[in-house]
């Protein structure tokens, strides 16, 4: 539904939502270069350029002419391959702090699909406002952000259920918390109908006007959208042709004799000037406006200065310097609005709230784990006190492990892909660290991998009469455990680093070849010598040790319910197995080893993967 048709935006910024600082932009000579010898492309060449504050200035272009790439690099998100000189009220940028002024908002809205409207803007709050807030004043902010923006109506509606209009404005109101000065946005409008579009843009101009520079690409407007900007940028084959008003870019084109049909959109018109329509006349362009060093004005048609001509000559640094400051290093770390353990905290809470909505997921996880061992425990009988099947017993145990490591392993496969483009976005708007969103989405379904393994172990553990020794449960329950949390620190791994498709394939497929290292299906003193080192690294000899030992170490012969039992003595059943001088510790640090290890490559592997979506 159009807004239209719902509320109205109140288009007038309130005085709290006010920008706090107003920052004038400007960029001078940035070239941007991808590939490398033969393959070098340039895709900017040497462009420059000024965005005020308080101007809503659409960057306009073909497909293909260098929008978002220019974008991209002013906004500090890409950092190789670029020569130039960037800065903010005259001074070179400084990223650090300017990652705190400015917002990103990608073209599609990567949301949480699963929250409300209002529990996303309690969390954006929570995560950008800081503590110096009280619970109070945030919960006011965000029925201020809402109001502004025109969700309250939205406000206990399903993110999944809000129309595309809904979500640009939520995407934009999310980022106005800790009340940016610069606004980047990348095609706001592209996916909307007129009428959403041109809320958007009402919603953004009232934006810039409350002091903030917002700078959006825009594909094809509307000549009604178009004179809601007030500054047009326009980008020609990695050149800027046009720089300056609205109003003088008609008047602009006549001076090269290029006259804009009347009741023709002048945004359709320039665009296929820039696609090269009517002729060569694209350089002569870029020179009028010196490629982008004077904002034209019909008023003053020669132009004024983008950059005031006494900088001109002192702006010589390039961006290396500018990218330097980039490079990591304690200096330079962004810095969040709240302290690391708010930041897990909110996410935990976020997390655990879509683990509620998303309530089938969990019980079909619960009730697999029930079912199974009801089904598993039929099957296998009371193997556990019956010396006569006791190799039965031992295949029980091993059968265990890859049950609880496969249901730990797929259900968290998921979490990082799917949410990947959210985190990519929060992230980058320095609402947390990404270690407190690793550690969130780790420790969130850590109760869930307890338990779960807990209630199947109690169901088999009791239907296969295994000895009720406490001590004996207690150490089976924590291999069984210990193995849950390594599946699913597998899970997190493949996630991690990989897309869906290739997770969920690749997960499995790397875990099952250890499960021949484990000693069930081969003797360990049987495995070639120069293989014998796998089976060290394979978690399943842990586990199946660790179950063989806390069932059979040190207990008295088994019952024997036939003439002759020839495992009666559980140390002869070990000695079958080469685990007579196993240490039930050991295998307890294999797995804690394999849980620290897999949580830590994970986390560097997700970091390595945002890394490279930039
Ligand atoms: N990493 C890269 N390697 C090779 N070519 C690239 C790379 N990044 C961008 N390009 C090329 O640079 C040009 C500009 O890309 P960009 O995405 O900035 O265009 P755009 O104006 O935003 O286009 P659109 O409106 O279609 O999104 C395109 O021809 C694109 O193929």
């Amino acid at each position: 539904m159009s807004l239209s048709q719902q509320e109205t935006i109140n288009l007038k910024v309130p005085h709290e939502l006010q920008a706090s600082t107003s920052l004038d932009f400007s960029f001078r000579d940035v070239s941007y270069t991808v590939g490398k010898g033969k393959n070098v492309k340039t895709i900017l060449h040497k462009m420059s350029g000024a965005f005020k504050s308080g101007q809503l200035t659409a960057i306009l272009g073909p497909s293909g002419a260098g929008k978002t790439s220019l974008m991209n690099i002013l906004a500090g998100l890409k950092t190789s391959g670029i020569d130039g000189h960037v800065e903010v009220n005259g001074e070179t940028r400084e990223l650090k702090t300017f990652r705190k002024q400015s917002v990103y908002i990608t073209q599609q809205d990567h949301l949480l699909q699963d929250l409300t409207v209002y529990e996303y803007m309690m969390s954006a709050a929570h995560l950008k406002l800081g503590n110096q807030f009280s619970d109070k004043e945030k919960k006011s902010e965000t029925k201020l952000v809402m109001k502004t923006l025109g969700l309250i109506n939205s406000k206990h509606t399903r993110i999944s259920c809000l129309s595309g209009g809904e979500c640009k404005r939520l995407s934009i109101g999310v980022e106005l918390f800790n009340n940016p000065s610069i606004l980047f946005l990348d095609e706001p409008t592209s996916g909307l109908d007129s009428s959403s579009s041109m809320q958007c843009v009402t919603l953004l101009r009232e934006i810039a006007r409350s002091g903030r520079t917002v700078v959006a690409t825009i594909h094809q407007p509307s000549s009604r959208l178009l004179d809601h900007f007030d500054q047009l940028y326009i980008v020609a084959s990695g050149s800027c042709i046009y720089q300056g008003p609205v109003e003088s870019l008609v008047p602009y084109l006549k001076t090269v004799n290029l006259n804009c049909p009347s009741y023709h959109n002048p945004a359709d018109f320039v665009m296929d000037v820039a696609s090269g329509e009517y002729g060569d006349v694209l350089h002569q362009l870029r020179s009028i406006v010196k490629n982008g060093r004077l904002i034209y004005n019909q008023d003053s048609p020669s132009g004024s200065l983008a950059l005031p001509s006494s900088e001109v000559d002192e702006l010589k640094e390039d961006l290396k310097r500018d990218n330097d400051k980039k490079k990591p290093n304690k200096k330079n770390r962004p810095v969040y609005a709240v302290p690391f353990h708010t930041q897990v905290s909110v996410l935990l809470n976020r997390t655990w709230r879509t683990i509620w909505r998303e309530k089938m997921l969990t019980k079909v996880r619960f009730l697999t784990h029930v079912i199974f061992a009801v089904f598993f425990g039929l099957m296998f009988g009371s193997v556990g006190n019956d010396a006569a099947l006791i190799l039965n017993n031992a295949g029980m145990l091993f059968f265990n492990l890859m049950f609880i490591v496969f249901t730990a392993a797929m259900p968290t496969v998921v979490t990082f892909p799917l949410e990947r483009k959210v985190l990519a976005r929060e992230h980058l708007n320095n609402w947390y660290s990404l270690k407190a969103y690793y550690l969130a989405k780790t420790l969130a379904d850590i109760p869930f991998q307890i338990l779960f393994p807990t209630v199947y172990l109690v169901i088999i553990y009791i239907m296969t009469k295994q000895p009720l020794s406490m001590e004996r449960f207690i150490m089976f329950l924590l291999i069984v455990i210990g193995i849950s949390l390594v599946g699913q620190g597998i899970g997190l791994f493949f996630g991690a680093g990989f897309d869906i498709q290739e997770a969920v394939f690749l997960a499995p497929t790397m875990a099952i070849p250890l499960l021949i290292f484990a000693g069930f299906f081969i003797k360990l003193s049987a495995v070639p010598p120069y293989l014998n080192w796998i089976t060290y690294v394979s978690f399943f000899r842990y586990g199946f040790e660790g179950s063989m030992l806390a069932i059979y170490y040190g207990r008295p012969p088994v019952d024997c319910f036939q003439p002759y039992c020839y495992f009666r003595s559980p140390s002869k059943l070990l000695e079958q197995f080469d685990m007579s001088q196993s240490s039930y510790l050991l295998c307890i640090a294999g797995l804690l080893f394999y849980f620290v290890a897999l949580r830590f490559a994970g986390y560097f592997l997700l970091r390595f993967k945002l890394k490279s979506m930039r």
